[in-house]
């Protein structure tokens, strides 16, 4: 049994690892450090600095040429826009202090869930 929790442990750690190494985290705690940044040197600074509302419509503008990228078909232009996209995504969950693992959680806790299913339990209540 001791040999079971060890072994458990040792998979966890590993398992947390890797997810401290991905780069939405590395690029989370980027994003922190530039609280302190100077806005005329570092571009997420800039948008801490401006705000919100600033950050908003960087999301707005990103949706909207991930959008256009996706109906003309080019697959790796949406790729190139979903990073953007991402990017502004963190740099606004960063403007409300939480981190890139609360929207893992958030996912993780939906993983199995059908779509269709949550949507007609909805109803019931
Ligand atoms: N991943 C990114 C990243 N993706 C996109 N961008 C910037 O996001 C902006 C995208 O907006 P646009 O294409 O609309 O460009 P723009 O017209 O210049 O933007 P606006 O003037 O409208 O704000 C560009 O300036 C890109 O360079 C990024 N800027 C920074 N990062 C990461 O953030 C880190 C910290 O960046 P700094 O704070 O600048 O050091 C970097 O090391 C990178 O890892």
């Amino acid at each position: 049994m001791d040999d079971y929790c060890a072994s458990t442990q040792g998979s966890q750690k590993h398992l947390q690892q890797m997810i401290d190494a991905t780069i939405f985290h590395r690029l989370a705690e980027t994003i922190e450090t530039r609280k302190q940044a100077d806005p005329a040197s570092s571009y997420v600074a800039k948008l801490l600095h401006e705000g919100q509302d600033k950050i908003l419509r960087k999301i707005a503008e990103e949706s909207a040429e991930t959008l256009l990228a996706s109906k003309d078909g080019d697959a790796q232009h949406v790729i190139r826009e979903i990073a953007d996209l991402w990017f502004h995504c963190l740099v606004l969950l960063a403007h409300h202090e939480v981190s890139p693992d609360d929207v893992l959680k958030e996912l993780q806790k939906r993983e199995g869930i059908s779509g269709i299913d949550e949507k007609a339990s909805r109803k019931i209540g």
